[in-house]
């Protein structure tokens, strides 16, 4: 055994896996897009079989790059696409669904049913979180619902549910584990996050089968060993954890008001709460950041559906850029008399308005608008909704986030504009840290340190370094004419019944 650790960041569009060294220098990496499956407006889904090859083969990739055999590696930290639902058969190990992609829209009368029923205040009150199509619950209970049979084969003990990990884990162990961890299972809707347990009164509202459920553990523990035929040695798992609380840890956000915003396809911003569990009059979530050794530490997430995405979209929707690192290169070039806003609900939108049926919109065309204003409206939008996360947090938790600088990470942050324009919007400090692949440092710390080759909470800690700190430099008057134009566009766009 050596002293590598590997890490796999299973994402929502392409699998990464990167081998760190024992000074926790980046030593290889692989990574493969996978395909984006759309059956129907508002319904996303993988093939579970392309996760899978995506992942041997990045894992393959990383490793070759490094120079090494898998047997230099002290462990592996796994970190996912979370919420996202894969349902297999126990013996065959073969999905009987494609996983439904946190994205997917498909349960939205389902979660306005158990609304109408009143019972959101019971699953809020139990798992932190609301009832949306977002999460896993009610994604799973449609597979149950649509596939034949699957219910009472599930009640048989013969189906296995799992988020994205488990079913890696499953994968990776040759079926020998069925295990998740808590940072996982508290996005699921039918997790207690006080007690950490399954809660059998969701389980039951939902019908989901306790059996088909896996123990789940905490972020740093023992979730099996690899076979040899996937990486070329037996390589035990030691570390798990979603990818936005793995990007937390990776940010080394473990101070209570400290806090991280990741710009992927989406924006995920959590707030470390402590061992407080702050419920949110704001509709954020309550959710667990990590748990080690049986403790559990909380935050407070806002969580936005579109971000980079919203670039995706001016590349290959609109044809406006040819490269993602084109947009603000052309969103400078705006004219700034021109008061252009996308409200970028393209899937509804996510915090603080949980809105499923809200639609994107533009406004404040002329005749002048043209691709260097869709640019920056597309940019600005993730600074608008940065912005509304903040507002909420503070109003939820008073311990004082006012002073506390944001660390920012993920593909959109390598845009200078972009996080300039983030801290003119937030009228606060924004922070990048040199090391960007913070989802999969994070997940290699828990690894790592588990293994016994890496520093603890303390020396992770005072390793991050700040790549540059950008401040806020607009005119109060122009950030408040901004500001109020937004919320105007976020008033036009949001749902009647909203
Ligand atoms: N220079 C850039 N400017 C703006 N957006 C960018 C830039 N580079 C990448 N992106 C956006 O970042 C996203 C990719 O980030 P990444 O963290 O890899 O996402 P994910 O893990 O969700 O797949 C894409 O949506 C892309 O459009
Ligand atoms: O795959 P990402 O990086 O877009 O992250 C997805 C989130 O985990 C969804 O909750």
């Amino acid at each position: 055994m050596g002293g590598y650790i590997l890490a796999i960041d299973q994402g929502t569009t392409s699998s990464r896996a990167i081998v760190f060294d024992e000074s926790q220098k980046v030593a290889g990496v692989g990574q493969r897009e996978f395909p984006q499956i759309f059956p129907r407006s508002g319904w996303v889904e993988h093939n579970p079989e392309d996760i899978w090859e995506s992942v041997i083969w990045s894992a393959r990739v990383a490793l070759e790059q490094a120079g090494i055999g898998a047997s230099e590696l002290a462990a592996i930290g796994i970190t996912n696409q979370r919420e996202t639902v894969v349902v297999w058969d126990r013996d065959t190990g073969r999905p009987i669904h494609n996983a439904v992609v946190w994205q997917d829209r498909r349960t939205a009368e389902r979660c306005d049913e158990l609304k109408r029923q009143g019972l959101e205040e019971l699953f809020t009150r139990k798992t932190g979180l609301l009832l949306d199509p977002y999460f896993s619950g009610t994604k799973l209970a449609w597979i149950l619902d649509h596939v034949d049979g699957a219910r009472e084969r599930a009640a048989r003990g013969e189906l296995c549910f799992g988020t994205v990990d488990t079913f890696l884990i499953w994968r990776l162990t040759g079926g020998r584990s069925f295990l998740t961890d808590a940072t996982n299972a508290s996005r699921t809707l039918m997790f207690d996050i006080a007690t950490n347990a399954w809660d059998d009164e969701l389980l039951g509202i939902l019908d989901v089968p306790k059996a088909m459920l896996p123990e789940v553990r905490d972020c740093a523990a023992d979730f099996g060993v690899t076979e040899r035929s996937h990486l070329g040695a037996e390589v035990p798992i030691l570390g798990v954890a979603g990818d936005q609380q793995a990007a937390t840890i990776g940010q080394a956000c473990f101070e209570p008001g400290m806090m991280k915003s990741t710009y992927g396809t989406g924006c995920f911003a959590l707030l470390n709460t402590g061992k407080d569990r702050v419920p949110s009059k704001n509709r954020l979530l309550t959710t667990i950041a990590y748990r080690l050794d049986g403790e559990t530490t909380y935050a407070l997430e806002g969580s936005i559906f579109i971000a980079g995405a919203a670039v995706q979209w001016l590349r290959d929707g609109l044809k406006i850029i040819g490269t993602a690192s084109e947009a603000s290169e052309l969103a400078a070039k705006a004219d700034p008399m021109q008061a252009v806003y996308l409200v970028p609900a393209f899937t509804g939108l996510g915090a603080p308005h949980w809105d499923a049926e809200a639609r994107a919109a533009i406004y404040g065309m002329t005749r002048g608008t043209g691709p260097a204003e869709f640019a920056r409206a597309a940019l600005e939008a993730v600074c608008f909704q940065t912005r509304d996360l903040l507002e909420a947090m503070r109003g939820d938790w008073t311990n004082g986030t006012g002073d506390t600088v944001l660390r920012v990470d993920g593909g959109m942050v390598a845009s200078d504009w972009t996080m300039q324009r983030l801290a003119d919007i937030l009228d606060a400090p924004v922070d990048r840290p040199t090391i960007l692949e913070t989802t999969a440092l994070g997940a290699a710390w828990l690894a790592g340190q588990r293994a016994g080759v890496w520093p603890d909470r303390e020396g992770i800690a005072r390793s991050w370094a700040r790549d540059r700190r950008f401040e806020p430099q607009m005119d109060e008057a122009v950030r408040q004419a901004k500001v109020a134009g937004w919320k105007d566009a976020v008033r036009r766009t949001l749902s009647a019944d909203c």
